[in-house]
């Protein structure tokens, strides 16, 4: 028999909750419950006391007072070991609660939809489940407080080995008080976005949101001098990296975290079948289309070989053996890929220091969030989710470019969106040659990608993340060997830029779009 003697059972995500209660009446439990959770269990057979019974008064105002009852509160809330807790209990009546399991009104889903007006998002607003979640959990010396389904086996499997006790209970009311913060987070998240006209802004007046640590910390941040952990939004929509289970290898760091997102969030964005190698952030080698996966990944590694060493490499299909064998041959510390054959995972199974990750998805992102922090402050803004299309370009010089240098460009231009600025990015036959990242001018940017190039650049397509404040990028390009350059456009002196390009028998794109990354 559990030393539990009463339950009170109220839930809107009603998930499982039928086995759970059948369980604790098997444990010997009495049930109290509110309305709609009582007539599941009571059709599903289990027995239960409706709430309106024990405390005297009938469920009301459309369900705005149920629970909120000095008899369910006394209940939870009575300290146990308090004599005069006890003697007021006695004198009024009052039950001991000993186990409740609440979740709340769904009111995140509720306020996602469309057609959600303001009297239907206050109508989701839940009152009586959140003072049961923080009673209990404020009690949890004494009392149990389940909000997750995924939690109920756990406490089943507890009572029956007489381990919830009161480090059990704590971790389950830090867990509940967790989930009222987010809720009530998401209220006031909503309601400071909403105009007056009931339309919302993007960007609430108050922004809360909830991050919980990853299982281990991480065992130091960007430096070894610095502590560090990841902590995963569940709010995200796009791929999560606390969604990337760890095959096999070494502890994932902080750098490689970062480095893998980066990576990720590249190779993801290419349609066809693509390798991408990423050093500090930024993409060093990058080969999409033709040949075997093997074939490209040699592509992408050749690209800039001395940088890739100790690289972090994403794929956008499953690994297969036969590239597993050329990354065998080198140093990497991450692979991550949407799967991995088994005879992959066999072959990079030697190389023990190695992490694989395997991603949920490698689908693009389409939205969501960004956030930067700086001292003082949280930079937030829309992710850069765009996509070029072909046919928004303008070709802007005397001379267009040929398919084939409209392939490369539009390969380039996704590549340089994912580079730091200063980005440049030159490629040819589906391929980076040069990558010009994180400098202080583009001129200088153009010329650490030709450097880097060297003779291949000749016959290239080039791409800028910015348009070209001066003609100066362009001639530096042009005597590299680019033969086309794809860039935003916009500057006041885009006349001379063109010119530029006209002289020197480039072809040139504007797109209209800038693609920022600091
Ligand atoms: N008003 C109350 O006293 C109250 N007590 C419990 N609730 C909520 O009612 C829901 C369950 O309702 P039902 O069992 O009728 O489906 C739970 O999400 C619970 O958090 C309440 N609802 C809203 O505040």
């Amino acid at each position: 028999m559990s030393s539990i003697k009463r339950a009170l059972i109220s839930v809107s995500d009603k998930t499982g909750v039928e086995a759970f209660a059948r369980a604790l009446v098997e444990r010997g439990i009495d049930i109290l419950s509110t309305g709609g959770t009582a007539k599941l269990l009571r059709d599903a057979g289990i027995a239960c006391r409706d709430v309106s019974d024990y405390t005297g008064f009938p469920e009301m105002m459309d369900g705005r007072v149920k629970t909120l009852n000095p008899k369910v509160h006394g209940g939870i809330l009575a300290r146990r070991d308090n004599a005069g807790d006890l003697a007021s209990m006695a004198e009024h009546g009052i039950e001991q609660i000993d186990l409740v399991c609440v979740n709340l009104y769904p009111f995140r889903q509720a306020v996602a939809k469309e057609c959600c007006t303001i009297d239907d998002a206050i109508e989701n607003i839940d009152i009586g489940g959140p003072c049961m979640v923080r009673a209990s959990a404020k009690n949890h010396k004494f009392v149990t407080i389940v909000v997750d389904p995924t939690d109920y086996n756990d406490v089943l499997a507890a009572i029956d080995a007489n381990t919830l006790d009161e480090s059990r209970r704590r971790a389950l009311a830090v867990k509940a008080f967790a989930h009222t913060a987010a809720y009530d987070g998401a209220i006031a998240n909503h309601f400071s976005a909403l105009n007056a006209d009931g339309s919302k802004r993007a960007f609430p007046d108050i922004f809360t949101r909830q991050f919980i640590k990853t299982a281990d910390e991480l065992r130091y941040g960007e430096n070894p001098h610095q502590a560090g952990a990841f902590y995963a939004d569940p709010e995200d929509d796009g791929v999560s990296m606390a969604d990337c289970p760890v095959l096999q290898g070494k502890a994932i760091s902080y750098n490689n975290i970062a480095d893998a997102d980066a990576a990720f969030a590249l190779v993801r964005d290419l349609a066809d079948e693509a390798v991408v190698i990423v050093k500090h952030a930024n993409p060093c080698g990058v080969a999409m289309g033709a040949g075997t996966q093997a074939e490209i990944y040699e592509r992408a590694r050749a690209a800039d070989a001395v940088s890739a060493f100790g690289g972090i490499a994403a794929f956008n299909r499953p690994l297969e053996e036969a590239t597993a064998r050329l990354i065998a041959e080198t140093f990497m510390e991450v692979i991550i890929a949407p799967g991995f054959t088994d005879a992959a995972r066999a072959v990079l199974a030697e190389r023990k220091n190695l992490r694989l990750m395997i991603a949920p998805s490698a689908a693009p992102v389409t939205g969501g969030f960004e956030f930067k922090r700086v001292n003082g402050g949280l930079l937030v803004q829309q992710r850069d989710a765009h996509i070029l299309d072909r046919n928004a370009c303008t070709v802007v010089t005397k001379r267009a470019p040929t398919e084939a240098e409209w392939n490369d460009m539009l390969f380039a231009w996704s590549v340089a969106k994912h580079v730091k600025s200063n980005a440049i990015v030159f490629a040819k036959n589906g391929t980076t040659l040069g990558v010009g990242a994180g400098q202080m001018n583009r001129v200088n940017s153009t010329r650490i990608a030709a450097l880097h190039g060297g003779e291949a650049i000749k016959g290239s397509a080039v791409a800028s993340d910015a348009f070209f404040p001066f003609r100066d990028g362009v001639d530096a390009l042009a005597q590299a060997g680019a033969t086309a350059v794809i860039q935003p456009g916009g500057s006041i002196r885009d006349d001379e830029v063109i010119a530029a390009a006209d002289e020197q028998n480039i072809a040139m794109i504007f797109t209209g779009i800038r693609h920022f990354r600091h």
